[in-house]
């Protein structure tokens, strides 16, 4: 599970890039004679942010053949011209970029070629490692030579930086939780965006670094983008004076059966929490702690859904069991907002959805829902959610830590949220608050963004206050300080 502490704040608006798209970026940026800039910025960035937070001791710079290695040696260049002791061991390279920036280094700091030898003795010597041994242009298996020189990194015990990726680590995938091959980095500094690979693996501390690179370049070659709180609070719904709770929404809440009670009164919790006017629980099962501010009927037979007026949206799925495809069909064909949830989360319906549906997996109904492996969605999550979202239309949370929203047109990732909420019904509280904001009448894409960062908003919250003690109804109820705190903030202080 992730850290809280791993991830920056989830203000951050930056923006991810597969190893594909930064050679794209670097292409784009080359013709535009701004490569060597960048890299010199990078170096800079990379020296300036070592001396900030280690600004004692001798630093010792590990360089590989390609770019990456070119980024180490200005980041060595700038570290000794602010008085640092720095000792740089380098691969060979044919890098034409790399291999200036190395001549522009010689003569002011020793380098030496990296050996397991030298590594060995230089290690012993230092107080930090830089690691720009392997960036985006690692190409799996390791070679031999590298898994011995990350071993020794690892046994060092020092204090590891890693540039742009801990090397080894893939650049577009969730790392596969071994430690053994790759670098285990307290702090990545990565360059002008997250990759997928620092985003879904173990990966310490993470820190994006602004190159100067135009945010429209920037935007033209990204992959994804991650939610900022000022979006979410431009996307919440703001009630008028003359308001009441038929115009706030009505939503229903379809779930439960016997023994599974609790996940839909946790959705009518969440619905509540996130604003709904008016929530009426359908279900075959009595549900004996639903709130009490929501309405809970019992039915016999789904066709008196038929009977019922139409709801602003609806949530269904949360514990229905085998009903659930059957009261989807139904539900859908009603042409209403809909968050489709656990149950409802089923292959039958592949086809039966429209644009106002949101679907909400977790990585196993996700599995089940495109035919594959847990495995393959948790090592891809952001093309596991465009596969998905392709398939069955609508707009596609995959829950997760981060959770990652596929809309019709972009990728979105969540920064916000913490291993606390990985506790029974937290999913459910989620399913509300999305149902929620379709109610009041944002689109699938808005109503999925601003409802998955509200929820994790929320889970951050409950974590600050209890801790990995919190439980599902604690994520519900700090819904509505977090949006209240959303509602208020000037964009200053978001
Ligand atoms: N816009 C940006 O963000 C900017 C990004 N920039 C930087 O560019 C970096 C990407 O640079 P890159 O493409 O040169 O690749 P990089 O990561 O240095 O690796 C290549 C080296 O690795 C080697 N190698 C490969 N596979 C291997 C294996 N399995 N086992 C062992 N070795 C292996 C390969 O060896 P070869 O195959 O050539 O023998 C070659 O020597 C990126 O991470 C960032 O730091 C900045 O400079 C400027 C702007
Ligand atoms: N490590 C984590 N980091 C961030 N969010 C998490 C983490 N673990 C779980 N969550 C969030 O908690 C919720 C869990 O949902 P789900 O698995 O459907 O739970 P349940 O089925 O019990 O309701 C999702 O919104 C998910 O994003
Ligand atoms: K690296």
């Amino acid at each position: 599970m992730r850290e809280t502490s791993q991830l920056p704040a989830p203000g951050s608006g930056a923006f991810v890039f597969t190893a594909q798209e930064i050679r794209e970026l670097d292409a784009d940026l080359a013709r535009r004679d701004l490569l060597e800039l960048t890299m010199e910025h990078a170096g800079a960035r990379v020296a300036e942010v070592i001396h900030a937070r280690f600004p004692t001791g001798p630093v010792l710079a590990l360089a590989g053949g390609g770019a990456n290695g070119g980024d180490t040696f200005v980041a060595a260049r700038h570290l000794h011209a602010l008085g640092r002791e720095v000792y740089v061991l380098a691969q060979g390279t044919r890098h034409e970029l790399a291999g200036r920036m190395r001549r522009r280094l010689e003569g002011l700091c020793p380098i030496e070629l990296l050996t397991e030898e030298r590594l060995c003795a230089g290690l012993s010597k230092t107080r930090v490692v830089l690691d720009g041994l392997l960036g985006t242009g690692f190409v799996p298996p390791l070679r031999e030579e590298l898994t011995q020189w990350i071993r020794r990194i690892n046994e060092a015990g020092k204090t590891v930086v890693s540039l742009d990726l801990p090397t080894g680590l893939p650049s577009d995938t969730a790392g596969d939780g071994s430690d053994a091959e790759r670098v285990r980095a307290d702090l990545t500094l990565a360059l002008v965006g997250f990759k997928p690979g620092l985003l879904f693996s173990e990966v310490g501390e993470v820190q994006v670094l602004d190159l100067g690179v135009p945010p429209a370049l920037l935007e033209r070659h990204a992959h994804a983008s991650c939610i900022t709180p000022e979006e979410v609070r431009a996307l919440l719904p703001r009630r008028v004076r003359g308001a009441h709770k038929g115009t706030a929404g009505r939503v229903y809440v379809l779930g439960g059966r016997p023994g599974y009670t609790g996940a839909p009164s946790l959705t009518a919790y969440g619905a509540l929490r996130a604003g709904s006017g008016l929530v009426a629980l359908y279900s075959r099962a009595e549900l004996p702690r639903h709130p009490v501010e929501s309405m809970a009927h019992r039915i016999e037979d789904w066709n008196a859904l038929t009977a019922l007026p139409r709801p602003d949206a609806v949530a269904l799925g949360m514990g229905l069991g085998e009903d659930s495809v059957p009261v989807a069909r139904r539900v859908l064909s009603w042409k209403v907002p809909v968050v489709l949830d656990a149950d409802a989360l089923q292959s039958e319906l592949r086809g039966a959805g429209h644009d106002a549906v949101v679907w909400t997996p977790h990585p196993g109904e996700a599995a089940r829902l495109l035919g594959i492996g847990t495995g393959d969605i948790t090592r891809d999550p952001f093309a596991a959610a465009r596969a998905l979202q392709l398939a069955y239309g609508g707009t596609v949370v995959l829950k997760g830590g981060p959770s990652v929203i596929a809309t019709p047109g972009a990728l979105r990732v969540c920064l916000a949220g913490n291993p606390g909420m990985a506790t029974g019904g937290s999913g459910d509280v989620l399913s509300g608050v999305i149902a929620a904001l379709l109610g009041a009448g944002l689109s699938a894409p808005e109503a999925a963004i601003a409802g998955v960062y509200l929820h994790a908003a929320a889970g951050d919250r409950a974590y600050a206050r209890l801790g990995y003690g919190l439980i599902a109804s604690d994520i519900a109820h700090e819904v509505a300080p977090a949006w209240h705190v959303l509602h208020q903030a000037s964009s200053e202080i978001l």
